[in-house]
C-alpha cells in the first residue's frame, strides 16, 4: 500500500501566536496537510509544537495568520467531533470501566447507551483489549491505559486525530508495539488523518509520511522532510539503510 493523499485538510498560513506576555510562541508557520496523510513534528522543548495542536484544536487562538480545518475554523471542527486528540497522560477516570471511559465522549453527545456500548466495544477490539470492558484503569498496565486512551479518542470517528508525545512515558518494546498498533488503525481508515508530536527521531521516521522539524526562537517549522516509503513499513524498516539516512537528515536539521 502507498501513502495515502487526498485533499487538503488543514491550511496553516502565516500562523503566528504571541501570548499575552509577549513570548511568540509559533511565527509564520506555513503548511499544507492533506487528508489521509501522518505527519510527525519534532523540534527541542519550547519551540510551539503544543502551541501548534492547542490552536488546531481551538484551545488558543491564533494571533496572525490563517488556520483552516476541512474549511472551517477550529471551534467549528471541533464542535463537529471532526479532530480528537491523545496525550501522554492517559486522562482516564479512576472510578469508571474501561468502556465507560472510551464511550465518554458519545456519552456526552447524548448517545444511548446501548449504541455507546456498541461503539466502545467496536474501538476497544481495534485496539486488541475487547477483553478489558469491565476493568478499571488501576488494573492495566501503562500501554493499556494508552491503548484505552487511543481507543476514547477513534470512538467518535474523528477525521483528525492529535497525538502530542502519546508514547513518550512507555518502555521501548511498548513503545514499538503501539506504534506498530497505531499504523494499523490508521491504515484501515483511509481518510483519518494524524498529527503526532514526537522528541523520538526514530519514532517519526518509522511513523510518519512527513516529519515537519520546528526550530525555536521564535517557533517555526524550518523543514518538512518526506518519508517516501509504502506502508506496512514492518519492523525491518527499522534497520535499512534508507530509515538510518532519514534519521540523520532529521537529526541535522534539528541541530541547526
Ligand atoms: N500559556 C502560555 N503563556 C505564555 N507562554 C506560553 C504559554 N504556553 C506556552 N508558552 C511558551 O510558548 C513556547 C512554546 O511552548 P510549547 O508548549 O508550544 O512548546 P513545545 O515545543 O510543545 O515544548 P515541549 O516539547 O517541551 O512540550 C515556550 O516558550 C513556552 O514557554
Amino acid at each position: 500500500m502507498t501513502v495515502k493523499t487526498k485533499n487538503v485538510l488543514v491550511n496553516m498560513s502565516g500562523l503566528s501566536k504571541i501570548f499575552p506576555n509577549g513570548t511568540t510562541a509559533v511565527k509564520d508557520v506555513n503548511l499544507e496537510i492533506k487528508e489521509g496523510e501522518f505527519i510527525c513534528f519534532v523540534g527541542p522543548s519550547g519551540c510551539g509544537k503544543s502551541t501548534i495542536f492547542k490552536m488546531i484544536t481551538g484551545l488558543e487562538d491564533h494571533t496572525n495568520g490563517e488556520l483552516e480545518i476541512f474549511g472551517h475554523s477550529p471551534d467549528e471542527a471541533r464542535k463537529q467531533n471532526e479532530v480528537a486528540f491523545v496525550f501522554q497522560d492517559h486522562t482516564l477516570l479512576p472510578w469508571k470501566n474501561v468502556r465507560d471511559n472510551v464511550a465518554l465522549p458519545l456519552q456526552l453527545k447524548g448517545v444511548s447507551k446501548k449504541e455507546r456500548y456498541a461503539e466502545a466495544e467496536r474501538v476497544l477490539e481495534l485496539v486488541g483489549l475487547a477483553h478489558t470492558t469491565t476493568m478499571l484503569p488501576r488494573e492495566l498496565s501503562g500501554g493499556m491505559k494508552m491503548r484505552v486512551s487511543i481507543a476514547r479518542a477513534l470512538v467518535t470517528r474523528p477525521r483528525l486525530l492529535l497525538m502530542d508525545e502519546p508514547f513518550g512515558a512507555l518502555d521501548e518494546i511498548t513503545r514499538q508495539s503501539l506504534q506498530e498498533e497505531l499504523l494499523n488503525i490508521w491504515q484501515k481508515d483511509s481518510s483519518m488523518t494524524v498529527l503526532f508530536i514526537t522528541h523520538n527521531v526514530f519514532e517519526a521516521v518509522y511513523l510518519s509520511s512527513k516529519v515537519a522539524v520546528m526550530t525555536p526562537g521564535p517557533g517555526k517549522i524550518s523543514s518538512n522532510i518526506e518519508v517516501p516509503y509504502a506502508y506496512p513499513r514492518g519492523d525491518q524498516f527499522r534497520t535499512t539503510p534508507e530509515f538510518g539516512e532519514l534519521v540523520g537528515d532529521v537529526s541535522k536539521v534539528l541541530d541547526h
